[in-house]
Formats: C-alpha cells, structure tokens, sequence
C-alpha cells in the first residue's frame, strides 16, 4: 500500500508545496508533458504524488481517496460540513496566506460594521423588495458568520471568480471572497467591513481520518512526519 498525497496541480499553490517539500528533503515533481497531471516523489519510499484543483482536495480527503493534502484552510472549512470529524490538521505551511472577508461600495460612507450591514440590508429589502445579495463561493462560511453575527437579511449569490466585478456588474451589492494584497479590492471600489475576517487561510497539510491507514502506510507516514519535523 502506498501513501496518496494530493498536491495542487497548478500555480504558486504547486509551486510553494513543492518549495516547501523540497526543503524538507522530499522532492515533489511533476512529470511528463507539459499539460500531463502526473508527478513523482524523491527521498522517501511509498508515497505517490496525486496532482488535484485545490478545490477538490478537501473532498478527496474527506472521501478517503487520498490519505495526505495540501489544500487552503479555507477550501476545508467551506467544503466539508464538520470539517475536523474527517481531516487532521497536520501542518500550516505558512504560504498562501489570504483573509476571507465581507465587503461593501466604498460609496456606503454609513456602512462599516456587522450591524450596518444588517441595517442596510434591511432597509434594502423594504425599498427594492428582495434582499440584498452578497456574491461568494464560499457559501457555508458565509452563512455560518452571518447567521452568528446576527445578520439575515440577505441572499447569497453564487460567484466562482471574479467575484469582485458582480457589484459592478450590478449582480450583487456586496461580496464575501478571499483577499490577500487588497489590490482587487480597491480597483473595484470595495472596502472591507471592520470586523475580524471570517477566516484567516493559509495553505495546509492535512490528513484523512477515513482514508485506509494499514501497518505499512503508517510506518511511511510515521518517516514522513519525522522529515518534515511533525511530532506526534
Ligand atoms: N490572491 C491570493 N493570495 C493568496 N492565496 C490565495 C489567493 N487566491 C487564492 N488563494 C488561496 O488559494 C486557494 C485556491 O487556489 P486556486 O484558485 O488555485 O484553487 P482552485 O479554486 O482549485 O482553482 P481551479 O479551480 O482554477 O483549479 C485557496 O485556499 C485560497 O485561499
Ligand atoms: O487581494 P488580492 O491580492 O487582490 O487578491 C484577491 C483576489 O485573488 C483571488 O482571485 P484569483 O486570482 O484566485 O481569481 P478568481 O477571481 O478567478 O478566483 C480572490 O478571489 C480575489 O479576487
């Protein structure tokens, strides 16, 4: 039996695990032709690279279909209803750091809290008659917030990129999506609620509680652990 570890096939998350790999003497490469999603391990025995979205690796995992994933902590949360009843947090792996956050038309000058959010939203409804649509694709942390913090009414609108245009596009009136430099944000003329983000993400390795473990790939995970400086 042989250790599965998703990786994310493309960009700087591919880039950055490998990195972080390398560094750890376990040598990740990506094998093949150029648009092949196939890969190879160097340095340790009985671990086979699975190259996935990011997207999907919290579902493999959950599925037991990889044992190992490197996927954003976000990514986890929003796509596995009690996500630490089937993964383990093995390791932040300190990249790919990015706040999930709420925000509004930098032109709403009296909307800077949760509660003028709820405020606005009310008052939206009453004027326009349905309620005030927030563009995500991270729908089960967005909802999970709101409902805590007291905020209702609104609908979600889904939006699996450029979430920040749909303001513009007049397709929502607000946003809840990752942001890193803050670069989207501005250029789209957004401004973040003052409050704590509803996630702070960072790139993750995780490990499958429902994945098939036998004797032989917990011995290749117990020297995997040990490379990678990961106690007990
Ligand atoms: N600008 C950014 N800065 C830092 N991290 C980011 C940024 N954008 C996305 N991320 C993180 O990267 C992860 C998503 O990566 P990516 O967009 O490659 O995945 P994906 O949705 O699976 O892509 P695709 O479906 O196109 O393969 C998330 O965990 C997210 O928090
Ligand atoms: O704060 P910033 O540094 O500007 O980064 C934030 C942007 O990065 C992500 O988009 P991505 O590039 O993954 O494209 P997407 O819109 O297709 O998700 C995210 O959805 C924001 O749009």
């Amino acid at each position: 039996m042989i250790v599965k570890l998703g990786v994310p096939s493309k960009g700087r998350l591919m880039e950055k695990t490998f990195e972080w790999f390398a560094e750890r003497g376990v040598i990740l490469s990506r094998t093949g032709a150029e648009r092949e999603y196939s890969g190879a391990v160097d340095g340790i025995d009985g671990v086979e690279l699975v190259l996935l979205s990011a997207s999907e690796i919290p579902r493999e995992l959950a599925a037991g279909r990889i044992h190992l994933g490197v996927t954003g902590s976000d990514l986890v949360r929003d796509k596995l209803a009690n996500w630490d009843s089937k993964v383990i947090e093995l390791a932040p792996m300190g990249f790919g750091h990015a706040d999930l956050i709420i925000a509004v038309p930098k032109a709403w000058v009296d909307v800077d809290t949760l509660d003028d959010l709820d405020a606005a939203a009310a008052a939206f409804r009453a004027r326009h008659g349905f309620r005030l649509r927030i563009a995500t694709k991270y729908h089960h942390l967005v909802r999970e917030f709101l409902k805590a913090n007291g905020v209702a009414d609104y609908q979600l609108v889904d939006s699996q990129g450029a979430t920040e245009g749909t303001v513009k596009n007049l397709t929502a009136e607000a946003v809840a999506d990752i942001t890193s430099t803050g670069d989207t944000l501005r250029a789209n003329h957004l401004k973040v609620l003052s409050c704590d983000p509803i996630h702070r993400s960072q790139a993750t390795l995780f490990k499958s509680r429902t994945a098939h473990w036998t004797d032989e790939t917990r011995a290749t995970l117990v020297t995997l652990k040990e490379m990678l400086g990961l106690g007990d």
